[in-house]
């Protein structure tokens, strides 16, 4: 390792652009991960996290700007071992049973971690025997994230990991994770729930569109797209002006507050005279992401 990976970011992506035909899915993107973080790609459906994942590992090719791995370009990066990763639906030896799956992929690193090691981190002991053709949807993610560390990355790439995992293997993978990253590793995932992003990421990026619409801590990004909503009927005031609203509007009679700190607003407005039929409703996260390009 040179001084110069060493203080290079892990990632560094500038005017990253993808087009298939007319679609634009990833648009100029400009971000930067310094070496060590734990950073969540956020986004509905065909936000363009796939295709960003994949221009990372060098698997798909920019239609303009670049991508840079720990200084280099993607390829030369995953040639040293440096990058490992899980996308979704990856491809896995169908033909094979799990333990000769690993054993298989395990002598094509350079500096892998110990077979053990891995079986122990991705839980995959009670399915060594199993064929691999034959895994339920999330036995084939574990399967997938022991090939993901195998090779001691520095950087993992994780697309929708806990796709198919139940809640009680979700949690673990999560618990493996951070063990894994105070390694000092560089993590990034793509991920529908924020709720994920937010209990796991330092930093989360929200993208829609090809493009990114917010960046910052779970908290700040909460406040942005996981705000809640208060609706009411009653009579016209400067309902916006009340602690905790962002914004307000009324339809047909009825007003809806849209907030930062939904307590903060209800105690504000429940003593005001003509307030009825309060409700306080969460935003889907599709809302939410509509909000944020609007
Ligand atoms: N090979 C391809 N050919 C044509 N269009 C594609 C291709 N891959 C992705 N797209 C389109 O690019 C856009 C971004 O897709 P992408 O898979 O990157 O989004 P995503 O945020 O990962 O979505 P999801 O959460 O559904 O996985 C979508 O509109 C998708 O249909």
């Amino acid at each position: 390792m040179t001084n110069t990976t060493l203080t290079e970011p892990a990632i560094r992506l500038a005017g990253l652009t993808k087009r298939y035909g007319a679609l634009t899915a990833v648009d100029a993107l400009d971000l930067t991960v310094p070496a060590g973080q734990i950073l969540a790609l956020l986004g509905p459906n065909g936000a363009g996290k796939s295709t960003t994942t994949e221009m990372i590992l060098g698997l798909a090719r920019p239609d303009a700007g670049s991508a840079a791995v720990f200084g280099r370009t993607p390829t030369a990066a995953v040639r040293t071992g440096a990058v490992g990763a899980m996308l979704q639906n990856g491809a896995l030896l169908a033909d094979v049973n799990v333990s000769t799956l690993l054993k298989l992929m395990h002598g094509l690193h350079a500096h892998p971690l110990p077979l053990d090691e891995v079986i122990e981190r991705a839980e995959l002991a009670p399915l060594l025997r199993a064929n691999v053709g034959k895994l339920s949807g999330g036995q084939a993610q574990r399967v997938r994230f022991g090939l993901a560390i195998m090779g001691d990355p520095r950087l993992l790439l994780l697309d929708e990991p806990t796709v198919g995992m139940d809640v009680d293997t979700r949690r673990r993978f999560w618990a493996t994770m951070a063990d894994l990253a105070h390694g000092g590793r560089t993590i990034v995932f793509a991920t529908h729930y924020l709720d994920e992003a937010d209990a796991f990421a330092q930093r989360i990026v929200v993208m829609n569109a090809g493009r990114v619409v917010a960046d910052g801590t779970g908290s700040q990004i909460k406040a942005v797209v996981g705000g809640r909503h208060v609706t009411f009927a009653g009579p016209h005031a400067d309902w916006a002006d009340l602690p905790g609203v962002v914004s307000a509007s009324e339809t047909a009679g009825r007003w809806t507050l849209n907030c930062s700190d939904s307590d903060a607003a209800l105690r504000a407005l429940l003593p005001h005279p003509g307030v009825r039929d309060v409700e306080v409703t969460s935003p889907s996260l599709e809302d939410a992401f509509l909000e944020l390009v609007a």
